[in-house]
């Protein structure tokens, strides 16, 4: 297939409700669709989820919308492509940038799903027909704020609940959480904001019997998260610190983690998230699939890939209301008894819809040679 066309759609979404998170608050995202258009006029679709500010990585919506624009786009069109996984060689003379990278990466496997008449899913080689939604909750003004959000998504049946921790908000809240909901899935993602010296403080969670901790220290930790974890019994999962298959052996190697939080766009693409995947199957690591308050094509995505076999644990898939007032694609993610469905139609699965892309789209640039 050659790509000879690529249309960036600058759509700008507002959240149903502002994330608040340990580095900050999102209640407007601003989110690069992308369509490849091939030789025979079929297009494949895409979703950017970097945030808007350079605190959960080092990316954001504009480095994207630059990194695409001016280094990707220009390597990708008019080439000859038999394969997705072409597209992170084709790429690899441009440093990092994964979000950007997985952005467009996911719009030719959408594409090449299609042309092969497969859904992603089986493309992917992915075996689930439906996969455990969890939910992420983020940081609530109060407790009994944050048990009425727990007791509304357990009733819709979603299987797994995650809340924020940083210092000052973790042992107490947790408690609180765990005499209310003592039997819940419960897992805190603490984004970075812990170091070694709070290794006995963290050590006062494994009597609440957490799934996991996610991320406890630096994103570049792994040598002291292989310190942590030989103090602590509680699980610890890795988000921020994997980025590659290689920070994967890494990990594995030092005993940093039992679990990894995988996110497409954080690992550079959908090949990559495969091999990962591969990889911690083989060396006993539980992966899940971690959010970026995707839009709809988005979780298309996560959706397809949560389908491999290792997918073991809920992720932070839930349905497109839990963001947004409509989404972008047709028909929408929902969620029952805390399932969702696995499309078998070919490709994402899901139609973009091109009315609400229009209507939410603030800027337009079309790419040829
Ligand atoms: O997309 C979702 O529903 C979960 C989002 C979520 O929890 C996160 C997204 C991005 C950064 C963090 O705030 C957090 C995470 O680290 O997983
Ligand atoms: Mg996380």
């Amino acid at each position: 297939m050659i790509i000879t066309k690529v249309i960036m759609n600058h759509v700008r979404m507002r959240l149903r409700e502002p994330f608040h998170t340990s580095f900050g608050t999102i209640q407007d995202k601003d989110i690069a669709v992308i369509e490849v258009i091939d030789e025979k006029g079929n297009s494949g679709w895409g979703e950017s989820v970097a945030l808007p500010d350079p605190t959960y990585t080092e990316e954001t919506f504009k480095t994207n919308w630059h990194i695409l624009e001016d280094y990707l786009i220009p390597l990708l069109l008019n080439r000859e492509i038999s394969h997705p996984d072409e597209v992170g060689v084709i790429f690899s003379p441009i440093r990092r940038n994964y979000m950007a990278k997985a952005a467009i990466e996911g719009a030719v496997w959408d594409l090449y799903a299609k042309r092969s008449d497969l859904s992603l899913s089986d493309a992917l080689g992915g075996t689930r027909k439906s996969i455990e939604a969890g939910i992420s909750i983020g940081i609530q003004q109060s407790k009994e704020e944050l048990f009425k959000k727990i007791e509304g998504y357990l009733e819709e049946g979603f299987k797994r609940i995650k809340i924020k921790i940083k210092p000052g908000m973790d042992v107490e809240i947790i408690k609180a959480v765990r005499e209310r909901f003592p039997d819940v899935p419960l897992m805190a993602d603490a984004n970075s904001a812990y170091t070694l010296k709070d290794t006995d403080h963290l050590r006062k969670l494994d009597e609440f019997n957490l799934l996991m901790i996610e991320q406890p220290l630096g994103a570049d930790d792994i040598i002291n998260h292989a310190k942590l974890q030989k103090a602590i019994k509680t699980p610890i999962c890795l988000d921020e610190s994997i980025q590659s298959l290689d920070d994967v052996k890494k990990a594995v190697e030092l005993g940093s983690c039992q679990i990894i939080n995988i996110k497409i766009g954080r690992v550079g693409g959908l090949s990559s998230a495969r091999d990962i995947h591969q990889y911690c199957k083989e060396n006993g690591i539980a992966v899940w699939c971690g959010g970026m308050l995707e839009a709809g094509i988005g979780r298309a995505f996560n959706i397809a890939l949560s389908s491999l076999e290792n997918f073991t644990l809920p992720g932070d898939t839930a349905g497109s209301a839990r963001y947004w007032e409509e989404d972008i694609i047709n028909p929408e993610v929902v969620v029952v008894d805390g399932l969702i469905e696995v499309p078998s139609s070919i490709g994402i699965g899901y139609e973009p819809n091109r009315e609400t892309i229009k209507k939410y789209t603030v800027n337009q640039t079309i790419y040829s040679k």
